[in-house]
């Protein structure tokens, strides 16, 4: 194995015991991988099997048990100024304007202004929200929402986006043309990505590898690397390759899936 470069984010041995009501829940044992500068990476597993707090770990915002997170041979013990995390809910601030929105992170950072709003106004054409500078949140659709959380998390240049289901709260048409956004967005970008989902095909579509929990206590299972040709355009995406690894991802979940649910219901019961 390679010795991890500058900006790659290596998990090493991660564990997780949550205690509640006096009892433990393991939620990951012994997760390890590494996250290379400018990769795109999605966890895929069965509901519950611990993919938040894997992300919420690499964020900085949870302390695992025991094992660790690095970048670039720096422990990672408290959220990063570097990283910038999406998540599901629509996180955008009803009372700013989109542009104010986008530059939210940069006044807390203490940008002047002018910089800070050309800065956004960049981005908003990045993400394709050219014109909607002065529109309020509640203006937009959820999609646009969302691409106003992701332009204020890649105007902040982070080494690293964290992204927790981000669609998880759109309808599945307007949850795939997003993605298509975001994999526009991203190969002009290249920032290193975790991507948090429970849609193979998203995460297929996005990725250049799709890191597979098991249940609980979890693990990383897998790691596939998605080969496919970038930009991932139509002819990609409807190709037969693309079906292959969807397919073959399915079946390395599969039994994982069917297995929570079994371990749900006999808890529930
Ligand atoms: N703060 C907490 N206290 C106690 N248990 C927790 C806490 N947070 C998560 N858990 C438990 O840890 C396990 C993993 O939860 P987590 O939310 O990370 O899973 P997930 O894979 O992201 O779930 P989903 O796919 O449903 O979003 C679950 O059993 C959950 O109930």
């Amino acid at each position: 194995m390679s010795a991890p470069g500058a900006g790659d984010v290596v998990m090493d041995a991660v564990t997780m015991t949550y205690h509640s009501q006096g009892r433990p829940t393991v939620a990951i044992q012994n997760a390890s991988g590494t996250i290379g500068r400018g990769r795109f990476v999605s966890i895929l597993g069965p509901s519950g099997c611990g993919k938040s707090t894997l992300l919420d770990i690499v964020a900085g915002l949870t302390a695992p048990t025991s094992g660790q997170v690095r970048i670039g041979g720096e422990r990672v013990t408290a959220p990063r100024r570097d990283f910038a995390m999406v998540f599901q809910d629509d996180s955008t601030l009803h009372w700013r304007t989109v542009l104010d929105n986008v530059a939210l992170g940069l006044e807390v950072a203490g940008v002047p202004k002018a910089e800070r709003r050309a800065r956004a106004y960049d981005m908003l054409g990045l993400v394709g929200l050219r014109g909607f500078e002065n529109h309020r949140p509640r203006q937009l659709s959820g999609g646009m929402r969302q691409r106003v959380a992701i332009a204020r998390a890649l105007v902040m240049e982070p080494a690293m986006l964290l992204m927790d289901e981000p669609f998880g709260a759109l309808d599945q048409q307007t949850r795939t043309l997003v993605g298509i956004e975001l994999l526009r967005i991203w190969e002009e970008t290249r920032t290193s990505v975790l991507f948090v989902t429970h849609d193979i095909r998203e995460a297929v579509t996005l990725s250049d590898e799709v890191w597979v929990m098991s249940r609980r206590p979890s693990t990383i299972l897998d790691v596939v690397r998605i080969d496919l040709p970038r930009p991932r355009d139509a002819e990609v995406l409807r190709g037969p390759e693309f079906e292959t690894y969807v397919n073959g991802l399915w079946d390395v979940i599969q039994a994982e899936v069917a297995s929570a649910m079994r371990e749900q219901e006999r808890a529930a019961s």
